[in-house]
């Protein structure tokens, strides 16, 4: 069976975020990824962590921008700047947490040559912390129209055009049900450079079980691949407590 984390993002998002971690090493999670820990001491993040027993699997770059705009710079032409300043900044909390992953969030761009410039810029951050290992991720383009990143065959041809082995897949299967219609589909593609999974249900994002995937199934093809990174869950919980969400895990578990 995979390992499965919890992503604090989405869930356990009712608790105080000082309080999530405590939560997720008490519903069983041995790892947890934080989309954005930019507006906690890193310090402090990492002392939650440690004291419950957690690794940190991913984080998200850039920070968010609160004034609004490109989730993600990475496909920007012209972005180049702005796209080192922050992937600067989130190796910093990178180090300081100890996150394996950093998930390089694409941006909003229809430009001709928004994908060369996405190549361009992921090759600079692979070279520029050849330590770290990085990711990307297709997101659908009903939750997020635009996006420079909305299919699983096209980062494939990225990744290849990239050509570094610290940049890998980020396989959604809640995106990859939305995108393709076909979440074990894509798995089978792909999973050879996949890097890191999320799961959640689709359509709806809720807890696997709540929508068409079949879930027995892509666990059955995540262990026949030999995946043995984590496995996240990054759902939004029909239940006002996450941990009662959680009967899919229950049931998963031997
Ligand atoms: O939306 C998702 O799916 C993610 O994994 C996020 O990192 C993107 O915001
Ligand atoms: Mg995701």
């Amino acid at each position: 069976m995979p390992r499965f984390a919890a992503n604090l993002t989405f869930l356990f998002a009712e608790l105080p975020f000082g309080e999530r971690c405590a939560a997720a090493a008490a519903a069983g999670f041995g790892a947890v990824e934080i989309l954005y820990p930019y507006d906690t001491a890193a310090r402090d993040t990492r002392r939650a962590l440690l004291a419950n027993g957690l690794e940190l699997v991913l984080i998200n770059a850039p920070p968010p921008n609160y004034t609004g705009g490109t989730p993600g710079f990475a496909a920007l032409p012209g972005g180049e700047d702005r796209f080192r300043y922050d992937i600067r900044r989130v190796l910093r909390y990178a180090t300081e947490l100890k996150a394996g992953l950093i998930h390089v969030m694409a941006g909003q761009s229809d430009a001709a040559n928004a994908i060369d410039t996405l190549v361009a810029n992921l090759q600079w951050a692979a070279d520029a912390a050849p330590e770290q290992s990085f990711t990307i991720e297709p997101l659908n383009p009903t939750d997020k129209p635009g996006y420079a990143l909305a299919d699983f065959d096209l980062a494939a041809e990225v990744l290849a055009r990239v050509d570094r082995a610290n940049v890998g897949l980020q396989f959604d299967s809640y995106h990859a049900q939305m995108i393709h219609g076909d979440a074990l589909a894509v798995w089978q593609r792909h999973s050879s450079r996949i890097s890191h999974v999320q799961i959640g249900d689709a359509p709806g994002r809720g807890a696997p079980g709540s929508g068409q995937i079949d879930f027995p199934a892509l666990f059955a093809a995540i262990d026949a691949s030999g995946y043995d990174g984590w496995v996240s869950a990054e759902y939004t919980p029909a239940t006002r407590r996450s941990a009662d969400s959680l009967g899919w895990l229950r049931a998963t578990m031997p």
